[in-house]
């Protein structure tokens, strides 16, 4: 079984490798607890979307040019964990982080955007009664953060953060709200040309 410190080793170790960027994760996603999954998943669909590739090996990259990591790592369980993956994620190759919590206490997001600096973190407070807690940060302890539950939103403010220093993700973001603008003129016209009755019966 991997412990808390097999992993904080292991981020260490890879934050010492010297790893060509090009093969590093470029977007790290963390949550709270693995119950965070469903919502933060709308984060993975986000990345798939614009062509990123999961990366579940440090090691050995996918082929895709831009990969994303996931990790549980808690500030109330896990701290160790993440002071060191806050602490390593810019020296392992992490150019943005997306942090999701829950519950009324969800201090991971604003905690790693604080151990990150400067790397930016995108927050996702997992349910409502998160918010507060997520973007209640102080003056000079910056994060980005998203409404409840917007993981696609938040992946996409990552892209964009990333798509200043690549062309190949700007046009990637263009070329998604195209679809996306394409998309509703088609279901306007839709709706408009079948009328209320037959849009329903054609969805
Ligand atoms: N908010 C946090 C933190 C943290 O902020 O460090 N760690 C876990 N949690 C949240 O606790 C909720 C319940 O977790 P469990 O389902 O594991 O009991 C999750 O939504 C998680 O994000």
């Amino acid at each position: 079984m991997t412990t808390e410190h097999d992993l904080i080793d292991e981020l260490h170790e890879q934050a010492a490798a010297d790893t060509d960027p090009e093969t590093t994760p470029d977007v790290g996603i963390i949550m709270g607890s693995d119950s965070d999954l469903d919502v933060m998943s709308g984060a993975h669909e986000a990345l798939d979307t614009l062509g990123f590739g999961e990366q579940t090996d440090y090691h050995d990259a996918p082929d895709e040019r831009f990969t994303y990591e996931t990790y549980v790592v808690s500030a109330h369980r896990t701290p160790d964990l993440m002071y060191a993956y806050g602490e390593t994620a810019a020296d392992r190759g992490i150019e943005v982080i997306i942090a999701g919590a829950g519950g009324k206490s969800a201090d991971l997001p604003n905690m790693t955007a604080s151990i990150a600096y400067p790397l930016p973190v995108v927050g996702v407070p997992v349910q409502e009664k998160s918010v507060d807690s997520v973007i209640g940060m102080p003056t000079g302890a910056p994060i980005v953060a998203v409404d409840a539950g917007k993981s696609f939103n938040a992946a996409l403010s990552a892209v964009q953060m990333l798509a200043r220093g690549y062309d190949e993700l700007e046009d990637r973001l263009v070329e998604y709200h195209e679809d996306l603008v394409a998309d509703v003129a088609d279901t306007s016209a839709r709706l408009h040309d079948l009328g209320v009755s037959g849009f329903r019966d054609s969805v």
